[in-house]
């Protein structure tokens, strides 16, 4: 992975799929844009539902997990990228394995906006085909994509009106969020009486979906919590929270966020 990776960061290109199909095999595509750092059982989740929800009768979905190299707030620490690419590798079997209707690739890509990061698959991944892409997203990232310091000085109806006219925003509530339940699963319909107003225009609610995780225990599950948790020793724990694979991985390469 450390060869491939060190390709993509110096070549030119600005996307590329390293695992699965190479373009859109199906007419619905859920992307799980994340750090990886690990993957856990909450990303799972939110891949579970959005798919047994929102997933088209009858077909099968395409699921693209992308790894951006820049991200738009933290620096590439503390797992290396190739490391990442591995655990996205084992994570793209698992969900092979636990969503058999669903065709899993794997993708890197240089930008850290969803804007950027959907002009960009529209182009070298979707091409042509007439698919909406769903994004799928914890609360926090929600809140951060509609955040208008990340485009500052445009509007945020302005710049990201093209990407919201063809995408959905799949949504798991977080436990570990600065709002309520009721108020994340409250937000799309917020937006649709125009409670976000000028900033965020009200029709952009009916392409937001927001779902409570269906478990309980994974409402407060994140990539840093299971670092730390690695770190102190509280292996045990781990396995309800990650994949077997990952989890097994971890054990193997304990010092990988050293
Ligand atoms: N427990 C969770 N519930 C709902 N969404 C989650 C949960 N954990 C992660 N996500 C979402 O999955 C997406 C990718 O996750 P990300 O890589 O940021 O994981 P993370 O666990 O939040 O990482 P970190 O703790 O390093 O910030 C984000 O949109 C994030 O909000
Ligand atoms: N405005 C935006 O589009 C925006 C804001 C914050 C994070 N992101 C991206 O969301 C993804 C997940 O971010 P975190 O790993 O920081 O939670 C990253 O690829 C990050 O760059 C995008």
């Amino acid at each position: 992975m450390k060869k491939t990776f060190e390709q993509f960061r110096k070549s030119n290109l600005l996307f590329q799929v390293l695992k699965g199909p190479q373009h859109l095999e199906c007419q619905k595509l859920f992307v799980l844009d994340s750090s990886f750092n690990p993957p856990h059982l909450a990303h799972f989740q939110l891949l579970s539902q959005t798919i047994k929800n929102f997933k088209l009768k009858d077909t099968r979905s395409h699921v693209l997990l992308l790894l951006a190299v820049n991200n738009a707030d933290k620096l590439p620490k503390p797992a290396s990228f190739p490391t990442r690419l591995e655990m996205m590798c084992l994570f793209a079997d698992y969900l092979q394995e636990k969503l058999p209707q669903s065709v899993v690739s794997v993708g890197l890509t240089v930008f850290s906006k969803f804007i950027d990061k959907d002009k960009i698959l529209h182009e070298q991944f979707v091409k042509g085909c007439s698919a909406d892409i769903g994004y799928l997203v914890g609360f926090d990232t929600i809140a951060r994509i509609f955040d208008e310091k990340y485009y500052h000085p445009l509007k945020i109806s302005d710049v990201m009106e093209s990407f919201m006219s063809g995408s959905q925003l799949y949504c798991l509530a977080r436990g570990d969020c600065h709002l309520s339940a009721e108020s994340q699963l409250r937000y799309a319909s917020d937006i649709l009486e125009g409670k976000f107003e000028p900033v965020i225009p009200r029709e952009w609610g009916a392409r937001i979906h927001v779902m409570q995780n269906d478990y309980p225990a994974l409402r407060n599950v994140s990539s840093s919590e299971i670092r730390n948790k690695l770190k102190n020793g509280q292996v045990e724990s781990l396995k309800d929270e990650l994949p077997l694979c990952i989890y097994d991985y971890l054990i193997n390469n304990k010092t990988i966020f050293d």
